[in-house]
């Protein structure tokens, strides 16, 4: 049977990821959804021209919630994105709502449907598709600190001399301005960081701080970031859909913390098959669990205002 994906949101993220899925074929059939049906219309005529370049046999159409609740995946970028000097967790409210109409749509869900969140605050909002949904918490998971991940190991691989693929190291925790970067676990062809670059003189806490604030930076010229999130949402469909079983941070249900936020993941046809535990030191324990703190209380914020569904 042909596989499916549904992209919910058919603006600057949602129709980057269906060129992405598109160059690198993943999937059968590519649904836009959207109620703005002029742009996602436009969206579909234009991704259909990049369909004739001889490696994809993607197909790609408009799509209803109903249709995209029956897709083997449905990727969330419906909602508003942020504004030059709004954090991440401003959105909240707005996207808060549209994800909860947005999931009524679409049930119900076939058992087996995977949902990729990629609208911000993504740890919130994946926390609370995990509670509207009612799927799995296995099947319900958000692209987190992969993202900020693939910018620290290019951030690093221009600083060592090193390609970024042959870099090991994890960004985790909250993807936005509580994460941290799990240096003790960094490394480079298997060797830890120090051992393999003893002669570069790497300062961590700049590197750090030059992940965190990449999305902003972009913002600031172009008003928005899209290719990196093509990238990182349209590489976990093919984890998913291959089963591939690669280790990803991926935004997923910590129950001792009752939050969703980064942590290695391997990833599958199921989704979220288990998670790879860290041995994190004392000090990047406390910055995970202070991350996953921040997020709490902005999640019993929204209960509190809204009701405990957050509806
Ligand atoms: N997790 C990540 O790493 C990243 C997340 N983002 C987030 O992705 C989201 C989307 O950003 P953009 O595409 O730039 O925004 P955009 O404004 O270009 O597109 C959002 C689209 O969602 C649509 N929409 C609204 N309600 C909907 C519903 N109920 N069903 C389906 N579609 C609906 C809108 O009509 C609009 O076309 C933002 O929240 C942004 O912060 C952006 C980049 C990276
Ligand atoms: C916008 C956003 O979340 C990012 O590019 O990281």
């Amino acid at each position: 049977m042909t596989s499916r994906i549904a992209i919910l949101g058919s603006g600057e993220v949602g129709s980057t990821i269906a060129y992405s899925l598109i160059l690198n074929p993943v999937a059968g059939e590519i649904l836009l959804v959207d109620p703005k049906e002029d742009v996602r219309d436009a969206q579909v005529q234009d991704l259909s021209d990049a369909t004739f370049h001889g490696n994809t046999s993607t197909q790609v159409r408009a799509g209803t919630h109903k249709e995209a609740g029956q897709c083997d995946i449905v990727v969330i970028t419906a909602g508003a994105a942020q504004k030059k000097g709004e954090s991440r967790t401003d959105l909240v409210g707005r996207n808060l709502k549209i994800l909860g109409s947005a999931i009524e749509d679409m049930k119900p869900f076939r058992d087996d449907t995977i949902i990729l969140l990629v609208s911000n605050p993504v740890d919130i909002l994946t926390y609370f598709a995990q509670k509207f949904s009612g799927l799995p918490k296995n099947q319900v998971f958000g692209s987190g600190t992969f993202l900020d991940s693939a910018r620290l190991r290019g951030i690093l691989a221009e600083k060592c001399g090193v390609a970024a693929s042959s870099i090991d190291a994890y960004v985790l925790g909250e993807h936005g301005d509580s994460q941290m970067v799990a240096w003790s676990h960094a490394s480079v062809g298997g060797v830890p960081l120090e051992l393999a670059l003893p002669d570069t003189s790497i300062d961590k806490e700049a590197i750090a701080e030059d992940t965190k604030k990449k999305a902003a930076a972009i913002m600031e010229s172009k008003g928005a970031t899209a290719f990196g999130i093509g990238g990182v949402a349209a590489s976990i469909c093919k984890s998913i859909l291959f089963d591939q079983c690669n280790i990803r941070p991926i935004s997923h249900y910590q129950k001792d913390m009752d939050v969703c936020i980064s942590m290695p993941v391997v990833l599958g046809r199921k989704g979220i098959v288990r998670q790879i535990p860290m041995k994190l030191n004392d000090g990047e324990k406390k910055e995970v669990q202070q991350s996953a703190k921040s997020l709490r209380e902005i999640i019993e914020d929204v209960e509190k205002e809204q009701g405990k569904d957050g509806k």
